[in-house]
């Protein structure tokens, strides 16, 4: 038996965070394997970043335990052995090229730029046209594939990505996909958090909803479709009128429209769940008609993020962190893990999905005004290096830990993090070369250029985070 495939990537059980009165994970259960990609799926604010960031050691848990490639996760804010990634875009130096910048984490790393594998690096992630330009030009896309390229330079056994896919043109989501598959076969555990769906589906073998901090489901892909509720399949066959007339009268099937365009023909939308669809499947054939296509309308993992995440229509006087206890009014929705014991059910708080749906957004796209990037990154990431200055200092948070290792510890890191900076207690950090403590620590910004906490979140503890958007 191979051990080392044994030891899980991650396995986390019963994980809390709260931020003041915000419950951003409530009693979370995780399973990676290595080798896996895990999906991490769930509207704004559902705790993917938070849940994220905890994997990445860049904050620690207030309850439950987490163990990373098989040792526990203390309460050091460090990032554990063998793990890369970035949350909330990755960390880069703009005022140095792509590869200086993947040379800078090498040397951080006490490892000699010409083994680091720095050009099949920038080659894998479609970078060594633009090898030599600096970062500061880069779009977000060839950002992301950057800070992909420093994760990969790291060779990691976990590799944690906060929505790697955010900017990425077809040629750049291509690459991605490329190492992400790559890294997997080669037993490298893989969690990343994506709002596409379509992403997910072609990646990940199993994914987690998360709703308001827990789990609503867990487990394959392939589980969503059989055990969610019924999905609305487009149905394209050889002869519309007689189709229609047999879905009609076939048991467990609904006609959600009895004609509708689609690619130049005419189709029946129904809904129903797979046994039943598989009987109408049966008798079309049997009656000779043939099925052109059968697909579902919205993807089993959209559908299933739809049913269970749904918040419910009123809750009126719902604290924005309310008990669990759903609205009596919302269909009774089972907290679905695909093997093993459910976690609770979704909990929906209405005030803050309002909030989150208001959020502004942030343009990634550019260099952030100084504000404005204090703001963006010293609100969420505990370790982000915050404003930026004119040396070049990295722009938001960390393409590797790394470089979270070297930053100060943000401004309004909550109590627990800030009494132990990640800098202090990373080991990596002590046994770096003199060089390369001087370039991180020339090129970090001032600290006090960050917008303090109380003034960002004044009110709604939510609401100072929700500044944060560069992703
Ligand atoms: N540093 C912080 N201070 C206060 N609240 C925070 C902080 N970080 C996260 N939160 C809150 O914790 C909850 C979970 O946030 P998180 O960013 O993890 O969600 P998310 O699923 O990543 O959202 P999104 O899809 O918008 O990125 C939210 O209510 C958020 O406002």
């Amino acid at each position: 038996m191979d051990t080392k495939k044994a030891v899980p990537a991650v396995r986390a059980r019963g994980i809390t965070k709260c931020f003041g009165e915000v419950v951003a994970l409530d009693g979370i259960d995780l399973d990676v394997a290595q080798g896996q990609i895990h999906g991490l799926v769930g509207p704004n604010g559902a705790g993917k970043t938070t849940l994220l960031g905890l994997l990445l050691g860049l904050a620690v848990a207030d309850g439950g335990t987490l163990e990373i490639l098989g040792a526990p996760v203390g309460r050091a804010l460090a990032a554990p052995d063998g793990v890369a990634g970035f949350v909330d875009g990755p960390g880069l130096y703009p005022s140095l090229t792509a590869r200086q910048n993947l040379a800078a984490l090498a040397a951080l790393r006490g490892r000699d730029r010409k083994d680091a594998g720095i050009d099949a690096a920038l080659a894998e992630v479609g970078l060594t046209d633009v090898a030599d330009d600096r970062a500061r030009g880069f779009s977000l896309g060839m950002r992301q594939r950057l800070g992909l390229a420093a994760a990969l330079i790291t060779r990691p056994r976990l590799l944690v990505l906060d929505e790697p896919a955010n900017g990425l043109d077809p040629a750049g989501k291509k690459h991605v996909h490329g190492v992400l598959t790559r890294l997997a076969s080669e037993g490298t555990g893989v969690v990343l958090s994506s709002h596409r769906m379509d992403d997910l589906e072609a990646l990940c073998s199993e994914v987690t909803i998360l709703s308001t901090g827990r789990i609503v489901f867990s487990g394959p892909l392939s589980k969503l479709a059989a055990e969610n509720r019924e999905l609305e399949y487009r149905l394209l066959t050889s002869d519309p009128k007689a189709a229609l007339a047999l879905a009609r009268a076939a048991d467990g099937v609904r006609i959600v429209e009895e004609s509708v365009e689609w690619r130049g023909s005419e189709a029946v939308v129904v809904r129903a769940l797979v046994p039943s669809l598989d009987a109408l499947v049966s008798r079309l054939v049997r009656d000779g008609i043939a099925v052109r296509e059968l697909a579902p309308v919205v993807s089993p993992l959209e559908a299933a993020f739809l049913a269970l995440t749904d918040p419910p229509a009123e809750q009126p006087d719902a604290p924005a962190h309310a008990e669990p206890d759903r609205d009596p009014a919302a269909p009774a929705e089972p907290a679905v893990s695909a093997d093993r014991e459910p976690a609770a059910a979704a909990n929906t708080a209405p005030a803050e999905e309002s909030a989150a749906a208001a959020e502004p957004a942030v343009s990634a796209d550019r260099e952030p005004a100084p504000a404005e990037e204090s703001a963006a990154s010293a609100g969420h990431n505990p370790a982000t290096t915050g404003a930026p200055d004119t040396t070049g200092a990295p722009e938001t948070s960390t393409s590797d830990v790394e470089f979270a290792a070297t930053s100060e510890p943000a401004a309004d890191r909550d109590p627990a993090d800030a009494e132990s900076p990640a800098h202090a207690n990373a080991p990596a950090h002590s046994g770096e070369p003199a060089h390369a403590e001087s370039l991180a620590h020339a090129e970090r910004p001032a600290h006090a250029e960050r917008p303090a906490h109380a003034e960002r979140n004044a009110g709604d503890p939510a609401e100072g985070d929700k500044q944060e958007a560069v992703r």
